[in-house]
């Protein structure tokens, strides 16, 4: 998006900044924007402080009390930036002829956002090039204004296409071309392509890449039970549609998610920011055959507790309440509130889900039990723009280990004729089929059974679900959710 659009054309900086709060020298001869100083502080707390990005900025704008516009204007420039960090960087060192690990932190955030401006907000090279000087001398006094001047001044001399062209004739390997120019690490790109050709589709890669770096439409649920079995009838014409392939689904078309939540007038908690993707993963458990009386459900991996709405909405009959276990105390407060508005179908616990207690009684079978197991996260690229660089291949070792495990506990108290739901937000092969693979070798007790079929009945209109497993897995630039892999057992014995 433009600085322009976000600023409704006025395209003029803006003062109106705390100063009294701010100790950094002030010799600025240009005004710095209090957006880009929010956006460059939130860059540096990713960094410094491991923090997640839409944490620190909502703390940052709050802080320094940015209007709506300003607001976006930094929420833009943070998170593009963060998201498209490979391919600036790369930009960076083709203008500067210089390694981005030999240049300083402050000076390298400072470069990657006015390459953003310059390549993606179509911001006037001038204003961008200006700012930028003064951010750094802002940030690092003196030392290294010359050297941003002149790297920026070098990257608006060229286009975005020109650019792009120069990283491809530049890259060692077309792998390192694909992760450059569409802002992925390497090994993810690698991890992609695989789970894409393990479906035959890997024609659609850099489709994928793409749609990782665009921000998601935001979605919503409505719970089961306050409407009439399809969003349909909620839609406006304005703000929400129907769109997406969950049933419980709506989609915002912008503006502020809590005041479309309060314009529907239902109860606190019915409605409620979710992806589509993790809609139908609960709906595939809940709507894989009827709900009989009686039935035990367990939700194994609950925090935050989206999932555990879904489910507990969809409880039927004469039914004990949902088990929501997580294992941390935080997060299982997380679950208590996100249940809200059908609290007395839940009955939250915290143990780890590899422990008996997490089950309750030594004879507890249960009937559905979901396991959304933790992962790497990388389906959810879209949605975390600093995700992606904090993700290590070292990570995955330790997360498939776990999941193996908390589905080996999982099975074991899966009552005759039960179905296990394994869920994950990742493609990753490692988290996805070989885990189930694997799971299917050491429990000759379960079957799997055919999650593209209950996707397809379950789902608003056709899904396009590829290959030839069981298991289905769903795709942002495909389906328009999350990466969503969803696995259904069924214990015969
Ligand atoms: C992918 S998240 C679940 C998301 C949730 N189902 C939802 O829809 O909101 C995985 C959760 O598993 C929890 N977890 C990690 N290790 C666990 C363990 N050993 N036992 C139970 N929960 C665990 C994490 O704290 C995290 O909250």
């Amino acid at each position: 998006m433009s600085e322009r659009q976000i600023r409704g054309g006025q395209g003029k900086q803006r003062g109106g900044q705390n100063r009294s709060q701010d100790r950094r020298p002030r010799v600025s001869r240009v005004e710095i924007s209090p957006a880009r100083l929010v956006a460059y502080d939130v860059l540096r707390d990713v960094e410094d402080r491991d923090a997640y990005a839409n944490l620190a900025l909502s703390s940052r704008i709050r802080e320094a009390n940015l209007d709506g516009r300003d607001a976006a204007l930094a929420t833009e420039l943070a998170s593009g930036t963060l998201r498209e960090r490979g391919r600036y960087d790369r930009i960076i060192e083709l203008a500067a002829n210089r390694a981005v690990s030999d240049i300083d932190t402050r000076t390298l955030n400072v470069l990657r956002l006015g390459a953003h401006q310059l390549l993606s907000m179509r911001t006037a090279a001038h204003a961008a090039v200006n700012e930028s000087v003064e951010l750094q001398r802002r940030v690092a006094g003196q030392s290294g204004v010359g050297f941003v001047n002149g790297v920026l001044r070098a990257i608006g001399r060229s286009t975005p296409a020109a650019w792009e062209a120069k990283i491809v004739e530049s890259a060692s390997s077309p792998d390192e071309a694909l992760a450059a120019r569409d802002s992925h690490p390497a090994w993810v790109v690698r991890a992609l392509r695989d789970a894409l050709r393990s479906e035959g589709r890997e024609q659609e890669l850099k489709a994928l890449l793409s749609a990782n770096n665009e921000s998601p439409r935001v979605s919503l649920v409505v719970l089961s039970g306050w409407h009439a079995g399809d969003t349909e009838a909620l839609a406006d014409a304005d703000d929400l549609t129907a769109n997406g392939p969950s049933p419980l689904g709506l989609e915002l078309a912008g503006g502020d998610p809590s005041r479309a939540i309060s314009a529907l007038g239902f109860p606190e908690g019915v409605v409620r920011v979710q992806d589509q993707g993790s809609q139908l993963a609960a709906l595939a458990l809940t709507r894989l055959r009827p709900v009989a009386e009686g039935e035990r459900w367990l939700d194994l991996c609950a925090g935050p507790g989206g999932k555990t709405a879904v489910l507990a909405a969809e409880l039927r009959g004469d039914t004990p309440p949902v088990r929501a276990n997580e294992v941390s105390e935080h997060r299982a407060e997380l679950v208590r509130r996100s249940v809200i508005a059908v609290a007395d179908s839940v009955n939250v616990v915290s143990f780890d889900g590899r422990e008996a207690d997490a089950y309750g009684d030594a004879d507890a079978r249960f009937d559905r039990i979901l396991v959304d197991a933790p992962c790497s996260g990388l389906g959810a690229l879209r949605r975390r723009p600093e995700a992606r660089w904090r993700k290590q291949p070292s990570d995955l070792p330790e997360l498939t280990a776990l999941q193996g495990e908390l589905l080996d506990a999982a099975v074991a108290r899966l009552a005759p004729g039960g179905v296990l739901a394994y869920v994950t937000c990742s493609p990753h092969l490692a988290e996805t089929r070989v885990t189930v693979d694997r799971l299917l070798k050491r429990n000759s007790e379960i079957r799997e059974l055919d999650a593209k079929a209950v996707l397809q009945r379950v789902a608003r209109g056709d899904l396009d679900l590829a290959g030839s497993a069981l298991s289905a897995q769903l795709w942002p630039h495909r389906n328009g959710t999350d990466a969503m892999f969803i696995a259904l057992f069924e214990r015969v014995s």
